[in-house]
């Protein structure tokens, strides 16, 4: 047992992961999104999730999608993942932050992004790129300078088991080559 382990989480995995950790605490039936902002210390300085806002009752408030009657829906009323990782920040500031998100962000968290002096945007899927305000956020980062890249991980899963904890790891195998200095 004298090398290090080999099969730690590299640091994008860590930080989207968080992301995806904070997302399973959204009330939103149909879309738990997170968000995890990361200092240029490789320090998270925020996370968030969609959810009702403070004083808002997430079971009075509506989790409707149904479009006919807007005052019936969460639209109007649900603060998004990314606007709570911002609000939520524990530094002075996110200048020249990275923001790990699970979707794509939308034309109003695009603004708070570009505001807040984030500088790069990781996130995991893009489904909703087809929208007008998947567009109009793309042409805001683009136009201020803000990257963004999608993040495909090597392994889709990342499993956390409470009772590992209690594991005898002295059964562990020797471990294998080691990895980039970059990833320690
Ligand atoms: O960037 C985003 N961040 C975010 O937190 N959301 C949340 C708001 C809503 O709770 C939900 C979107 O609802 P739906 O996909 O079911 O229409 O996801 C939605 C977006 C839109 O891309
Ligand atoms: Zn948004």
């Amino acid at each position: 047992m004298n090398n290090k382990r080999e099969d730690y989480l590299s640091w994008t995995d860590y930080f989207m992961a968080t992301a995806f950790l904070a997302a399973k605490r959204s009330k939103d039936p149909c879309s738990q999104v997170g968000a995890c902002i990361v200092n240029e210390d490789k320090k998270i300085v925020g996370v968030g999730y969609n959810g009702m806002p403070h004083g808002c009752s997430d079971d009075q408030f509506p989790w409707s999608k149904e479009k006919k009657y807007k005052l019936g829906t969460k639209y109007l009323f649900v603060c998004h993942a990314e606007m709570n990782a911002i609000l939520n920040k524990n530094s002075a500031d996110v200048k020249n932050c990275t923001m790990y998100v699970g979707l794509f962000p939308c034309n109003e968290c695009a603004k708070l992004i570009i505001q807040s002096g984030i500088r790069e945007v990781i996130y995991m899927s893009d489904k909703h790129s087809h929208k007008t305000e998947t567009v109009a956020a793309k042409l805001m980062f683009d136009s201020a300078g803000v990257k963004y890249w999608q993040y495909i991980p090597q392994n889709p899963k990342v499993v956390i088991d409470f009772t590992e904890i209690n594991w005898n790891n002295m059964t562990q195998l020797p471990s294998s080559p080691s990895k980039s200095s970059e990833e320690n």
